[in-house]
């Protein structure tokens, strides 16, 4: 029979009152959860202020844990100041475990859940990237932003049949304000209403509680981000005119109050979920491009030998482009998106590898630290594709997916869709641009793969230039 006890994971040992509070560390947590590991192996626990926090650092340990044992790793836990007060309890990445959760997920399932469900979004990713390229030629001082809003396009488009105004929209206004704000309330340990949750009692006037006001107007904010593309698909199917889209597809049926409020956050799930996350792909990209010449280089010798220079590759090259597509790969890896996934927490007492993982223990992935981990990417800050194309006697290196989507039942319902829109983002841009150092009084600034400390992580703002690779690719960018 499976043993039922056993001792805690080893860990840094705590202080009598404040437990290990003082030695969680603050900024780049990723980076002491790797000494951590090195020091007391693949699973660590440390406690905070009453938690038990479980640590786990290889992504095969992760897998075993979260993938084979899903039902007991699939909850998450209580965010006090993100999803409590400021609302975003109501959206799938911080739904507890349940009958909610399954029919969300059911519901994205159905537009993205499949290759071929996201097959059939394949024109829409080449006409909205065909737009990014546009928008790239037009401001490439702005390629952060020009991002932003194809991620935008791509997904309003999905989710709502809403196609937002090329220079102005108010909806994506609205929802950049709410991710904006989401960033924030997510910054580890920001607010003390995460480590003390009785003070979310506290009333919004009471003397330095201006937090509890924030809380307050965020909320808001985010009701409008659910409400508002909302209303807008009901007029258009009041008026005949609604294309498909996840919710006029769903809000066709006779649904239940219950059902439409599940309609309406799964749908505010795709964007919360969505738009930041491919976006910093897809930085990472131009960053790295940036930094790594000779990368580029290749994927411009390969991308001309395959397609030429008449046309822009298409999904359907996608399979004779095999070094774009371990470009991509090592995009995932090099550039991880979420450093440490998201959190999971435990709905049942646990024994794993002998150790006991007690209930309600909260278990974070350091998958930052599994994609740069020298034992399975070696040289793991040199960004190199080769590393996925398996040579005679040379397997390739782990794909990158095993972990940077997240794991067992939460794994990220997006993950389909993540991968195509950062595939045509890299092969059409590839095709087209040629992404260079910034040259100051003669001298070529290479930008520092710095990127910014939160639950999805971006590459801090640097400095490139992007010019089209000839007049030729010029024209090719204005006729399409
Ligand atoms: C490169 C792009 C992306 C990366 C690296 C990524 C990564 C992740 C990770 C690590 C998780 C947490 C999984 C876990 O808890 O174990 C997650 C969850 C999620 N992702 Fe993604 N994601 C990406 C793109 C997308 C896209 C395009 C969408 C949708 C349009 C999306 C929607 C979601 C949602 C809704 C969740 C919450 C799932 C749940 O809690 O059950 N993601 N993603």
């Amino acid at each position: 029979s499976k043993p039922t006890s056993g001792p805690l994971p080893p860990g840094p040992k705590g202080l009598p009152l404040l437990a290990n509070l003082l030695d969680l560390p603050q900024k780049e947590q990723w980076r002491t959860f790797v000494a951590w590991g090195r020091k007391y192996g693949p699973i660590v626990h440390v406690r905070a202020v009453g938690q038990s926090f479980i640590i786990v650092n290889d992504a095969h340990v992760a897998c075993d844990m979260l993938d084979k044992k899903s039902t007991v790793y699939s909850d998450r836990p209580v965010f006090m100041m993100a999803g409590e007060l400021t609302g975003w309890k109501d959206s799938l990445a911080f739904t507890r475990y349940g009958e909610r959760f399954k029919e969300y997920r059911k519901y994205l399932h159905g537009v993205m859940g499949s290759r071929f469900a996201i097959e059939k979004l394949n024109g829409l990713f080449e006409t909205e990237t065909q737009a990014f390229l546009k928008r790239v030629l037009k401001k490439p001082e702005a390629i952060a932003e020009n991002i932003r809003d194809t991620a935008g396009a791509v997904i309003l488009q999905m989710t709502y049949g809403y196609k937002p105004k090329e220079d102005k929209d108010d909806i994506v206004d609205l929802v950049e304000i709410a991710l904006r704000q989401f960033a924030e309330v997510t910054e580890p340990n920001a607010f003390l209403v995460d480590l003390f949750p009785p003070l979310q009692y506290v009333p919004s006037w009471f003397p330095g509680a201006a937090w509890k006001k924030k809380a307050e107007y965020y909320y808001d904010t985010l009701q409008q981000m659910a409400d508002v593309p909302l209303q807008f698909v009901r007029k258009q199917m009041s008026e005949g005119s609604a294309p498909p889209s996840l919710v006029s597809n769903l809000l066709d049926r006779t649904n239940t109050p219950e059902q439409e409020r599940n309609i309406k956050w799964a749908a505010a799930s795709m964007y919360g979920g969505g738009a930041d996350t491919t976006v910093s792909a897809i930085y990472s990209l131009f960053l790295a491009m940036t930094i790594f010449p000779d990368v580029q280089r290749k994927a411009h010798e390969e991308i001309d030998a395959v397609i030429g220079n008449d046309r822009l590759p298409t999904f359907a090259d996608r399979a004779h482009l095999p070094y774009v597509e371990a470009l991509v790969s090592e995009i995932l890896r090099w550039g991880t998106v979420t450093p440490l996934g998201l959190p999971h927490r435990v709905s049942r007492d646990d024994v794993h590898n002998g150790f006991f993982i007690p209930k309600d223990a909260i278990v974070l992935t350091n998958v930052k630290g599994m994609l740069h981990d020298p034992d399975v990417y070696p040289d793991p800050w040199n960004f190199k594709p080769e590393r996925f194309i398996s040579a005679e006697g040379q397997p390739a290196e782990q794909d990158p997916r095993i972990c940077c989507f997240g794991f067992g039942r939460r794994i990220c319902p997006g993950l389909n869709l993540a991968d195509a829109t950062v595939w045509a983002s890299v092969a059409m841009s590839l095709a087209v641009f040629d992404i260079r150092r910034k040259v100051v009084d003669g001298v070529e600034i290479v930008p520092e793969p710095r990127y910014e400390d939160s639950i999805i992580s971006h590459p801090s703002p640097f400095d490139c230039s992007i010019k089209p690779r000839s007049a030729k690719a010029e024209a090719l960018i204005l006729s399409c």
